[in-house]
């Protein structure tokens, strides 16, 4: 059978899926039509389901015991330690939010963000001109390799190490990487549908490779499928809010990753965004898609909690951090062209203390019923 993405308005809410509509538009004969969400809600079941059938049939907790020849363990804590040194030079707060996780989780976060580092690097860092499809393939074959304990570098070495230690999945990676290949072929989104799809692929998949390594909290009464799909709306907070924030430079390199159709409705087009005029048409533009992501943040604050006490504080730190980004925007008068709307330092050091305070707070208990009188 075969899929057709449909277009999505993006701010209405339906039963099924938390923050869009699932409404089915124009299939083209023999095809259904399914959204952008539906499609990325169907990986979230499948990852939640994955974790769930691994940690029950394993008799352990989640991390394996170390089989490793006595000359490798050196190795491996080495990779694992540079892993740890690339993580504090790109992301000083957050590495520092890891250091309260246990040694294991940590150095498995490490790992898994310095090969989304790596990856993102491919398309963004200064050899992206360079890279061809054939380079995105190449990638991914590695990628499959230290899938199966076959690692072609000392990184690739730590996250193979990870991989078979946490039940993480293969699929999110994929996925990051497909967002890169989007990447290199697209510059426009038609809609948000569009724009939703490519936020999963290169930030919702962080929150799903995530959170099999940093845990639920056995307290939880949550669902494993509501706390990925949490994760999964951190990550797209976050990418949509990285969007907002960087219109101005994407501009320069030729890029508008806002929906198109949005930007019609609200009287703009392109023309304006090289222009870079801040207008009262930019204004309310930017003030729904501000609001828009904001959803996005407050559904995953459901989900931090329910995770393990260790791994909420840095997750805290990371949605306050990039939530005020937001702020920063209004206050620059929405002046993302020519202003890069940043947290201060100030602002960076108060969060720090409120991010450890609302981990502090346990995963909610559900009530027991009450009968009425
Ligand atoms: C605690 C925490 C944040 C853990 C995640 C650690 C991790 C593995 C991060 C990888 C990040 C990375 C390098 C992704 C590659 C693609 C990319 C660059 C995405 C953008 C990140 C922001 O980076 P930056 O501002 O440096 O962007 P530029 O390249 O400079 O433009 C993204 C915007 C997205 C990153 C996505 C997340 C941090 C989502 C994290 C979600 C979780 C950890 C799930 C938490 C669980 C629940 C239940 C909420
Ligand atoms: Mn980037």
């Amino acid at each position: 059978m075969k899929y057709a993405c449909v277009g999505q308005s993006g701010l209405e809410s339906s039963s099924n899926f938390p923050l869009l509509s699932n409404v089915l538009a124009n299939p083209t004969a023999g095809e259904v039509a399914i959204s952008s969400e539906q499609m990325v809600y169907d990986v979230v079941l499948k990852q939640a389901s994955l974790v769930k059938r691994k940690l029950s049939s394993s008799s352990e907790l989640e991390v394996k015991p170390e089989i490793v020849l006595p000359g490798n363990l050196s190795l491996l804590s080495e990779a694992y330690d540079r892993c740890g040194e690339i993580c504090a030079e790109y992301a000083k707060t957050f590495y520092l939010g890891t250091l309260l996780m246990t040694p294991e989780r940590r150095r498995a976060i490490w790992a898994i963000y310095v090969w989304c580092r790596r990856t993102d690097e491919l398309v963004d860092g200064p050899n992206a001109s360079h890279i061809t499809p054939t380079a995105m393939d190449r990638w991914e074959s590695r990628l499959e390799e230290l899938f199966q304990g076959r690692p072609f570098d000392m990184l690739d070495a730590a996250l193979s190490d990870t991989v078979a230690k946490f039940p993480v999945d293969i699929l999110p990676f994929k996925d990051m990487i497909e967002g890169m290949r989007m990447d290199l072929k697209k510059s426009r989104y038609k809609n948000f549908d569009e724009l939703y799809l490519y936020c999963y692929y290169v930030a919702g998949t962080v929150g799903l490779m995530s959170v099999p390594v940093m845990g639920i909290s056995p307290h939880s009464e949550a669902t494993t499928e509501s706390v990925y799909n949490a994760a999964l709306a951190l990550g797209i907070s976050n990418q949509l809010t990285n969007i907002l924030r960087d219109v101005g430079e994407d501009a320069r390199r030729g890029r508008v990753y806002l929906p198109q159709d949005e930007l019609a409705q609200a009287g703009l087009s392109d023309d304006d965004i090289f222009a870079g005029k801040v207008t009262d048409k930019w204004r309310n533009f930017m003030k729904s898609q501000i609001k828009r992501a904001r959803m996005f943040f407050d559904e995953a604050e459901k989900g931090v909690t329910e995770l393990n006490e260790a791994s909420r504080w840095p997750v805290w730190a990371s949605l306050l951090l990039y939530r005020q980004i937001l702020d920063e925007i209004e206050a620059n008068d929405y002046n993302t062209f020519t202003k890069r709307a940043y947290v201060s330092k100030a602002k960076k050091l108060l969060s720090l203390p409120m991010a450890y305070a609302r981990s502090m707070v346990p995963p909610s208990r559900k009530l027991p019923h009450v009968m009425k009188a």
